[in-house]
């Protein structure tokens, strides 16, 4: 059975992380929300180096190239509310973010948004994040930057506040 919450609406929340910035904000809506964690995971790890994920980063996203995901996706019928986390990459989700999005129909569900960021802050993610969830419910997404997400349990915290979410 998955985790509810106190309203009865059951969360996810899904993300993306390549340096830890983005884990470490979906731990803290988890825990938050009572919220069951799922870590989306490209079947060919980005490279640590700076410059060289860099690179691959802007030619992916230039082309629109959708990596494929370890594992198993989680079934998102079991949830109604669907959180989904993605570091900042050239103004816009990471492509293993687009492969999961695109994965599903997500009529009738409700997306929450987040990112981490270097100054950019939501970028034109939610733009693009609304093209890949049609039929969702998107909610205003919650930026933080990156250096300050051990910090952003406050953030969090009202942002979910005004959800009807916490546990
Ligand atoms: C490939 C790549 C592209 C990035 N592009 C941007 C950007 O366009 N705007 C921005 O504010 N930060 C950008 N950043 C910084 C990251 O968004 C930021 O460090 C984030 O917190 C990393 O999250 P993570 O630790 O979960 O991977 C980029 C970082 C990488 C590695």
């Amino acid at each position: 059975m998955q985790a509810q919450t106190a309203s009865g609406k059951k969360v996810l929340v899904a993300y993306f992380s390549h340096s830890g910035n983005t884990r470490e904000m979906a731990r803290q809506i988890a825990e938050a929300t009572n919220g069951d964690l799922f870590e989306i995971v490209p079947q060919s790890a980005y490279p640590a180096q700076y410059d060289a994920v860099m690179a691959q980063a802007k030619r992916e996203i230039g082309r629109g190239y959708r990596p494929a995901l370890k594992g198993r996706l989680p079934d998102i019928g079991a949830y109604d509310v669907i959180f989904v986390g993605s570091p900042c990459w050239w103004g816009t989700v990471a492509p293993p973010v687009a492969t999961f999005l695109a994965a599903y129909d997500w009529s009738g569900k409700t997306v929450a948004p987040f990112m981490t960021h270097g100054g950019s802050r939501m970028g034109r993610s939610e733009e693009d994040i609304g093209k890949l969830c049609h039929g969702a419910t998107l909610l205003g997404g919650l930026p933080v930057r990156g250096s300050a997400v051990k910090g952003s349990l406050d953030a969090v915290g009202k942002w979910i506040g005004g959800m009807n979410l916490s546990k």
